[in-house]
């Protein structure tokens, strides 16, 4: 059992010596990260380079799959996470869709405070089918927040909502994550979502961290700040698309 001061100094996750494979192919090869209590990382790396074998591990939910692998791993219990699609029960109302096996009036009125949170105040009976994908994102976030996780794994989020929902999803996950404060690993292909969100950015590649930098950047952060322009021309070369920055 750890004591309290250890729980207040320790990681929220340690990842250490991980190496997960598919067959012969090695896609997370000898890795090791912490992320500390509160802090926000992005992780980026091109396609296939092992970022959701990464959450997936993190998460628990590679288990019975084909991966095989060594390393230790260790994350807190009450750990939520986010995916691309919202992942609702379309037969659930919304309120239900948040609370899912949480029961009581307690567990209700935190239901409804964070819904308001999200900025989804009164839709608690609504269908998911009558909400739109940035609305659904939204419930998807309600339901991860009202566990009070000490750690918030998303993938890929807003990867389906279109530019301007994403400024504004942008906006909101920041605005919750001050307020509930957990630690965040965010999956993300685009390098303005990690460098607006992120204290620190990490670029996966073959497996391997190539890339480990801290953003030095006061919040709400802004895309024509140059500095916000160096990082992203650093994390763009990182990925292997110079041309894009000329
Ligand atoms: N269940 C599986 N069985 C076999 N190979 C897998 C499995 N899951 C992932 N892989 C392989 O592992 C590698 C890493 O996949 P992963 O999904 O972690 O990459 P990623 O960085 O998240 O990619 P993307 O950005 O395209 O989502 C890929 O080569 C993929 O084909």
């Amino acid at each position: 059992m750890a004591t309290h001061v250890e729980r207040l100094t320790r990681p929220a996750v340690r990842v250490h010596e991980l190496t997960r494979r598919f067959g012969d192919t090695v896609v997370l090869d000898n890795l090791d990260l912490e992320i500390a209590p509160g802090e926000f990382v992005a992780l980026l790396g091109r396609s296939g380079s092992g970022k959701s074998t990464l959450l997936r591990a993190l998460a628990g939910l590679d288990q019975g799959t084909a991966a095989t692998g060594e390393g230790t791993i260790d994350v807190p219990e009450a750990v939520s996470t986010v995916f691309q699609d919202s992942r609702l029960l379309p037969w659930q109302r919304v309120l239900r869709n948040v609370l899912l096996g949480l029961s009581g009036s307690k567990a209700r009125e935190k239901g409804l405070e964070i819904l308001a949170e999200v900025g989804l105040p009164g839709r608690e009976s609504a269908w998911p089918a009558e909400l739109s994908g940035g609305e659904q994102q939204r419930v998807a976030l309600a339901r991860s927040l009202v566990r009070e996780p000490e750690l918030l794994l998303a993938d890929e989020p807003f990867g389906a909502l279109d530019a301007l929902t994403r400024i504004r999803m942008h906006a909101l996950l920041q605005e919750l994550c001050e307020r509930h404060g957990p630690a965040v690993l965010l999956v993300t292909h685009d390098v303005d979502e990690a460098i607006v969100l992120a204290d620190r950015v990490v670029v996966l590649d073959a497996g391997r961290i190539a890339v480990n930098q801290t953003i030095d950047l006061p919040k709400p952060r802004s895309h024509r700040d140059p500095r916000f322009l160096e990082y992203r021309y650093q994390l763009l070369g990182a990925l292997g698309v110079k041309e894009e920055v000329a």
